[in-house]
C-alpha cells in the first residue's frame, strides 16, 4: 500500500428495505429498496504502470486473482477505453465478504473511478455506471455515490436525502450467497410496487429475510441478539443485520453489549459516499 500514489475508500453500504417484485424472463428479480452508505469499508491503494498489467498485490482467501472483482473491473476499464496504461493496486480488507454490505461491489466501484481518474479518462459516471452492472446489480450505486431509492435489478437510481443515523451492524460468522436466496422457491417475489414519494415509514421491509432466518441459525441468533435493543433488520441477501441509532455512543454501547461471538461495527450513514467526498476534494485540489 505504501508505493501506492492514490488511496481511495470503498464504503459498505445498507439496504435499509428491500422489496422483491418480481422476477425478470432472464431469472433476475425485480427489486425495490433503499441503499444507503456508510463511513465504513475497504480501502484501495493505486499506482500506474507503463507495461499495461493489472496487479492485484495481497489477494482475499478464496478468491483467484483474476476473479477479484477488483482485476476485473480494471481489466474492463482498459478494454472499454482502449488505454495502453495498467496499475499495480492494493487492497485492506476490512469488509466481511458474503455480508450483504456491498463488499465486492464497492471494491469494483472504487477501482473503475480511481482508475478512470489515474489513466485520465473522463468516462463520466453514465458510462462507468453501464461498465460497472456488467460486473454486479450493485455496483452501479457505488460508482453513481449517493444514497437512493433502486428500481429494476438494482440500476435504475432515484438520489434521495435521508436522515443519516448512527448504525450498529452485527456480522454474524456466516457467508450468505446470493444466488441461493434468490433461487430459494420459498422466496416471496409478489411485494407491490411502491412509488418513490410513498416510502414505507417505519423502514420497510426485506423480504429475503425471513428465507435467510430460516436456513442460517446465525443470522436468526444475531437479529434475536440486536432485537433486544432496537429494530434489527437484515441487509441484501444477509448474512449482516443492523439497528439505528441517533448518535453514536448509543450505538456503540449497544456494540458493547453483544456476544464477542457477534462482532458488530458502528458507522455514520452518508447519502454522499465517502468514496466521492475523497474524489470531490481532489477535483477541487486540481482546480486550485
Ligand atoms: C441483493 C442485493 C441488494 O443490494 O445485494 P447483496 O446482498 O448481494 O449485497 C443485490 O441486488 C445483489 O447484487 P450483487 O451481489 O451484485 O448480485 P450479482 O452478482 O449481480 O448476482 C448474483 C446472483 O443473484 C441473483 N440475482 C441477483 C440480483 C437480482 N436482482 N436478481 C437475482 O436473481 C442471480 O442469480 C445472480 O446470478
Ligand atoms: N474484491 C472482492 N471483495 C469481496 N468479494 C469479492 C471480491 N471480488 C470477488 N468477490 C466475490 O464476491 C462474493 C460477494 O462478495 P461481497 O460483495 O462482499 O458480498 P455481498 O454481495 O453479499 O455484499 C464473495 O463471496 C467473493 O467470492
Amino acid at each position: 500500500m505504501h508505493d501506492a500514489t492514490l488511496i481511495l475508500p470503498a464504503p459498505a453500504k445498507l439496504n435499509l428495505f428491500l422489496h422483491i417484485t418480481g422476477r425478470r424472463a432472464d431469472g433476475y428479480h425485480e427489486l425495490q429498496t433503499l441503499f444507503q452508505f456508510l463511513d465504513h469499508g475497504d480501502t484501495l491503494g493505486f499506482r500506474v504502470r507503463e507495461d499495461g498489467e493489472i496487479r492485484l498485490h495481497g489477494e482475499i482467501a478464496g478468491v483467484p486473482h483474476d476473479s477479484n472483482l477488483i482485476v476485473r473491473a480494471a481489466r474492463l476499464l482498459q478494454q472499454a477505453s482502449a488505454t495502453p496504461l495498467g496499475a499495480d493496486l492494493w487492497l485492506d480488507k476490512r469488509l466481511p465478504m458474503g455480508g450483504g454490505i456491498g463488499g465486492g461491489s464497492s471494491d469494483a466501484a472504487t477501482t473503475l473511478l480511481g482508475l478512470d481518474h489515474l489513466w485520465q479518462l473522463n468516462l463520466g459516471l453514465d458510462r462507468l455506471a453501464e461498465l460497472g452492472l456488467r460486473l454486479g446489480a450493485d455496483v452501479p450505486v457505488f460508482v453513481r455515490g449517493r444514497a437512493a431509492f433502486a428500481e429494476g435489478v438494482g440500476e435504475h437510481l432515484t438520489p434521495l436525502d435521508l436522515d443519516e443515523p448512527w448504525f450498529l451492524v452485527a456480522v454474524p460468522q456466516v457467508s450468505v450467497s446470493t444466488a441461493e436466496i434468490f433461487s430459494a422457491p420459498e422466496l416471496t417475489r409478489n411485494t407491490p410496487i411502491i412509488k418513490v414519494c410513498g416510502l414505507p415509514e417505519g423502514g420497510g421491509h426485506n423480504d429475503c429475510q425471513p428465507v435467510v432466518e430460516a436456513r442460517y441459525p446465525e443470522v436468526r441468533n444475531a437479529l434475536n441478539l440486536l432485537n433486544k435493543f432496537v429494530h434489527a433488520r437484515m441487509t441484501g441477501t444477509g448474512a449482516c443485520v443492523f439497528g439505528s441509532f441517533p448518535n453514536r455512543s448509543d450505538a456503540d454501547k449497544v456494540s458493547r453489549q453483544l456476544p464477542a461471538t457477534l462482532p458488530s461495527f458502528t458507522a455514520r450513514g452518508c447519502n454522499l459516499s465517502p468514496l466521492h467526498r475523497v474524489l470531490q476534494g481532489l477535483t477541487a485540489e486540481a482546480r486550485a
